[in-house]
């Protein structure tokens, strides 16, 4: 066998959300074989990449074995980047429309999207972090509402938001799909391998 990430399992990708996995599925296809583990994991304060950082090494600790774990921001550009990782109790707490308001004394509505997935090989590992990015603007709602705040993002180049947009479409373009690109990358030039016996 080449030398390379010679695994001994599967990479576990840990979420405690449902869309994302539907997503990360979609997008990954066979490319690199996972499994996943749902998990609602303690987050930090702090970085983006501090904070998916530290999901992977709390998730590697349970999983004890290689896993995947991502961290989604919303970054309004009025607000420096706010509400940013804490965008899921802004979500909770204000919907659709509080995000909105918070823009109205602002004339500047782009923001964007930043998705950052961590790998760690174990639980004694330094994970590493994929950053993608998707650029828009914050919208009224429009759209299906069974995904987070999908109806109120518009994509730069686009008049759909992503709640609106055919899941392939968003698939191609999302801060998501960006951001998993480069993990595929990782792994590709990594010479990505698990083997059940060996180790
Ligand atoms: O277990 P984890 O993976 O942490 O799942 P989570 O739902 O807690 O997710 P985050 O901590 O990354 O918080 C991101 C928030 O943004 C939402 N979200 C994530 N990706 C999204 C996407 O592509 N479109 C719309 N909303 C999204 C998600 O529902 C959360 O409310
Ligand atoms: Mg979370």
């Amino acid at each position: 066998m080449a030398s390379g990430l010679v695994l001994s399992r599967p990479v576990t990708f840990v979420t405690g959300n449902a869309k994302k996995l539907d997503e990360v599925r979609a997008i990954l296809g066979q490319s690199i074989p996972f499994q996943s583990l749902k998990l609602d994991l303690p987050e930090l304060q702090g970085e983006p990449e501090d904070i998916s950082k530290e999901k992977a090494r709390l998730a590697a600790v349970q999983v004890n074995g290689p896993v995947l774990v991502e961290d989604t921001c919303l970054c309004f550009n009025a607000l420096k980047g706010l509400p940013g990782p804490y965008i899921k109790w802004f979500l909770q707490k204000i919907g659709h429309q509080g995000l909105n308001n918070l823009l109205r004394a602002y004339d500047d509505k782009s923001a964007y999207a930043l998705c950052v997935f961590s790998f760690a090989i174990g639980p004694n590992s330094e994970p590493i972090t994929f950053a993608g990015k998707t650029p828009g603007k914050i919208v009224l709602p429009r759209g299906p509402t069974d995904f987070g705040w999908d109806p109120i993002f518009q994509p730069d180049g686009y008049e759909q938001t992503y709640a609106e947009m055919p899941k392939e479409e968003k698939n191609k373009i999302s801060h998501r799909f960006r951001s998993l690109e480069l993990v595929k990358s990782y792994f590709a030039e990594a010479g990505y391998a698990f083997q059940i016996n060996n180790v």
